[in-house]
């Protein structure tokens, strides 16, 4: 049987003050490797499903393993460790330092972290040549290397954001909607590239979007829906 990446047993997890679990799943199996689209409708829960996968937030029942791990095992400083060292996450914002360079913001992921740094030493490469490489391979010109990130437009952002996020080769990248602000072809450009990054250093993806044209990119759809029992305020289709 081919490793899990993510396996879910009976979570459940409830936001303050609501009386009813968002996320409700029975049973949740994501294989190394693979590469997830997960679709559902706005308010369905997928942010706060990501949010636990990332171990930025608790399950509150149940268990949620992810490379091995039991993260509800872990307390929160342990779960941010266990997400600065394994996990690479594309926020819908991108949430880069607007004042700090380009390579500057995608070096912060080596920092926070001793073990990505390691990872590079042991492939004999060091983390400003891999930052110049993902840049390279994202389509960020040299020339915007030192600029504040905050000067870049809103693609070239969503761009330094990945490079961010797949340097030191995390096991799990998730994205929550990072192609949201870009036309058709540039989606697809964005998803070539981050699949091709993902295959080559057996990164498992779990990616949120609404665009159902991007789903030729992946190796299975999880549709929230199908599996959640957790309440969902329907907001429109996804
Ligand atoms: N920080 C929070 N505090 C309290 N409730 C929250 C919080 N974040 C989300 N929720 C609630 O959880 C439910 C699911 O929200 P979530 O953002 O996970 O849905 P989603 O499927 O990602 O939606 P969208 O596609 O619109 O981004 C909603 O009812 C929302 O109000």
């Amino acid at each position: 049987m081919a490793t899990l990446c993510i396996r879910g047993q009976q979570i459940k997890f409830c936001w303050p003050r609501q009386s009813q679990p968002t996320i409700d799943i029975a049973e949740l199996a994501i294989k190394s490797g693979e590469r997830i689209l997960l679709r559902g409708p706005s308010g369905s829960g997928k942010s706060t499903l990501l949010s636990l996968l990332a171990g930025v937030h608790a399950v509150q029942s149940g268990t949620l393993t992810v490379l091995d791990k039991d993260l509800s095992q872990l307390s929160q400083r342990k779960r941010d460790k266990f997400r600065a060292d394994h996990i690479g996450y594309i926020f819908q914002q991108f949430n880069l330092l607007p004042y700090l360079s380009v390579i500057q913001n995608v070096l912060l992921a080596i920092d926070f972290s001793k073990s990505r740094g390691q990872r590079l030493n042991e492939r004999n490469t060091s983390a400003r040549a891999e930052s110049e490489r993902l840049l390279t391979r994202l389509g960020i010109a040299s020339e915007l290397w030192e600029k504040p990130a905050g000067n870049l437009s809103v693609g070239q952002q969503q761009r330094v954001a990945a490079a961010r996020a797949l340097i030191g080769a995390p096991e799990l990248i998730i994205a929550d909607e990072p192609t949201s602000a870009l036309d058709t072809d540039a989606r697809d450009t964005f998803l070539n590239l981050l699949n091709e990054e993902c295959e080559q250093q057996n990164i498992t993806l779990v990616f949120v979007t609404h665009d159902t044209t991007l789903s030729h990119h992946f190796d299975r759809i999880v549709e929230l829906a199908q599996i959640n029992q957790g309440t969902s305020i329907e907001g429109g289709e996804a």
